[in-house]
């Protein structure tokens, strides 16, 4: 039987294609993560799906284009996208978000910054107000392997948590990301709406930091699927 929260995920990601996806739109960015399965499979069911193009933001998105019998394109060819549809871990009340518990946010986060349109699909548990209040993993940051120890000291001393994130069981050692990194995974406690950039700047002038999964000023909307059935919209 299909739980509350996957109902939920399915009937945002629903209400988001149908109200966002525009016949003028050609290029399509698809995230990352269990809700965007239903935004590729919406999309799939269009009768006009063959004039769009799908960017991918990593190997489970590329494998849902493919699914879905989708047009795949890629960023080096299609630098510009006319909307993007993307899950998060949690979204505070300015759209701010934490990215990167499936380890995609780097490519996540170039879709995103590519999009004219970006959009967050997520169910209610995601939406807490506060960065850090209802995601307790911490801070996905995406780092250059051999930069790992360094930047866990660096993270202690603005007041993180780090720890890097195991592969274990399914592998012995860390996660490896689709670009070939480590993810950290910092804890900073509850994160104000307010210090959520100026976090974001420091953590990424930290030498062998690649991306941050702190997604700040990037959303245009969310569509949050309640437990109800109901879809809350909220804009910026
Ligand atoms: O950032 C992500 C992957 O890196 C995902 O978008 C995020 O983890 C949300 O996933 P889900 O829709 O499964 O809750």
């Amino acid at each position: 039987m299909t739980s509350l929260v996957e109902k939920s995920k399915k009937i945002c990601a629903y209400a988001a294609v149908d109200e966002n996806l525009k016949p003028n739109h050609k290029i399509i960015g698809i995230g990352s993560g269990s809700t965007v399965v239903y935004i590729a499979e919406r999309i799939g069911h269009l009768p006009n799906k063959d004039q769009f193009t799908c960017i991918p933001t990593g190997f489970q998105s590329k494998q849902l284009i493919i699914d879905n019998k989708l047009n795949l394109g890629n960023l080096e060819e299609f630098s510009k996208i006319d909307i993007a549809f993307d899950g998060a871990d949690e979204i505070d009340s300015n759209l701010n978000c934490i990215k990167g518990g499936g380890a995609c946010l780097l490519q996540e986060k170039l879709v995103a910054d590519s999009a004219d349109n970006f959009i967050i699909v997520a169910d209610d548990r995601k939406s807490t107000g506060v960065l850090g209040k209802g995601w307790k993993k911490g801070v996905p940051i995406e780092v250059v392997p051999n930069a790992y120890n360094k930047i866990l000291n660096e993270l202690s001393k603005i007041g993180g948590n780090p720890t890097v994130r195991p592969g274990t069981p399914a592998k012995a050692g860390p996660v490896i990301t689709d670009n070939g990194n480590f993810i950290i995974d910092c804890d900073f406690g509850e994160i104000p709406v307010a210090d959520v950039k100026d976090l974001n700047s420091k953590i990424k002038a930290m030498v062998g930091v690649v991306e941050t999964g702190l997604f700040v000023n990037m959303a245009q909307k969310a569509y949050i699927g309640n437990a109800d059935g109901t879809v809350t919209t909220v804009s910026v």
